[in-house]
């Protein structure tokens, strides 16, 4: 079966991942895709005006969204997936609490699964971390992330993602601690998390648990976007066709 989905943020670094991706794989066809920047076309498929999209899902009646754009524009993006019934996969990280919830609301409408991070890799790395924080009470514990230079929001949305499951293990760790600088020792219930950019890196997590004599280190490097674009496909094939509500990647991964 096909699924024929919609993507925004169509000229971005993730759109176009994805129009490419999904232009590769038979399981998959782009019904539309959009841009704030429209004209041209990507993998054949032609980009048009992101201002258009409500009437756009009216036209083409796509079996799901793919969203990598920015946190305002994902709201508005949702915001349509729900007025139209279209399924919507929020790759969007850098959220505000208020624009959780609009995400939340859409999802009394229409499905709405929302990943910081469509890595399968990462979903192993997540469940690996909850074991060692829990195998190692008291360790020292510290999260550095590794983004391109055109990375807007620090920490990554997967870095919080891991540091929500490290606090969920270890109630003795309540703060989070953004670099260090100056006279700074550690103290026992905070957490470290670092946020580098550089180059070009796709995306790199690394967790550091130290305790006396005994560090773990347990790190994931995605390759290239493909992986995130692959998973978020997965997700759409996936989503088409649910219930109204909220759903998580790891359901997916099932
Ligand atoms: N969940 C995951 O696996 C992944 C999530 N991401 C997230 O996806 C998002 C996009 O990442 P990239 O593609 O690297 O960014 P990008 O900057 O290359 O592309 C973003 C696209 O969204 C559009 N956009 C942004 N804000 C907008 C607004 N207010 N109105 C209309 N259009 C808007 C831009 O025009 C652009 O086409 C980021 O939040 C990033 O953290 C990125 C990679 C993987
Ligand atoms: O902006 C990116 O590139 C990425 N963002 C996501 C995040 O904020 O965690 C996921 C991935 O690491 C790439």
């Amino acid at each position: 079966m096909t699924t024929r989905i919609a993507v925004t943020g169509a000229t971005g670094r993730m759109g176009r991942e994805v129009i490419e991706a999904a232009g590769e794989d038979d399981r998959f066809e782009v019904a539309v895709a959009v841009s704030r920047s429209p004209g041209g076309a990507i993998a054949g498929v032609e980009v048009r005006d992101a201002a258009d999209l409500p009437a756009l899902l009216a036209d083409h009646d796509p079996d799901a969204l793919v969203d990598f754009t920015g946190p305002e524009s994902s709201v508005e993006r949702v915001a349509a997936c729900a007025e139209a019934g279209v399924p919507a996969v929020v790759g969007t990280t850098g959220f505000t609490e208020e624009q959780l919830a609009a995400l939340s609301e859409a999802a009394a409408d229409v499905p709405v699964l929302r990943a910081s991070n469509f890595s399968r890799g990462i979903a192993a790395l997540r469940r690996a971390v909850r074991e060692a924080v829990v195998a190692l009470p008291g360790y020292d514990v510290e999260v550095t992330e590794t983004h391109h230079d055109g990375k807007r929001d620090a920490p990554s949305g997967t870095a919080l993602t891991i540091l929500d499951d490290i606090e969920a293990e270890r109630d003795d760790l309540e703060e989070r601690t953004y670099g260090r600088e100056g006279d700074a020792p550690r103290s026992p219930g905070e957490v470290g998390v670092h946020a580098r950019r550089a180059g070009d890196v796709a995306g790199e997590h690394e967790v550091l648990l130290a305790g006396e004599d005994n560090v773990l280190e347990l790190t994931h490097r995605a390759g290239s976007r493909r992986v995130f674009a692959a998973g978020a496909l997965d997700a759409a094939a996936w989503l088409a066709g649910r219930e109204p509500g909220r759903y998580d990647f790891t359901e997916v991964l099932e």
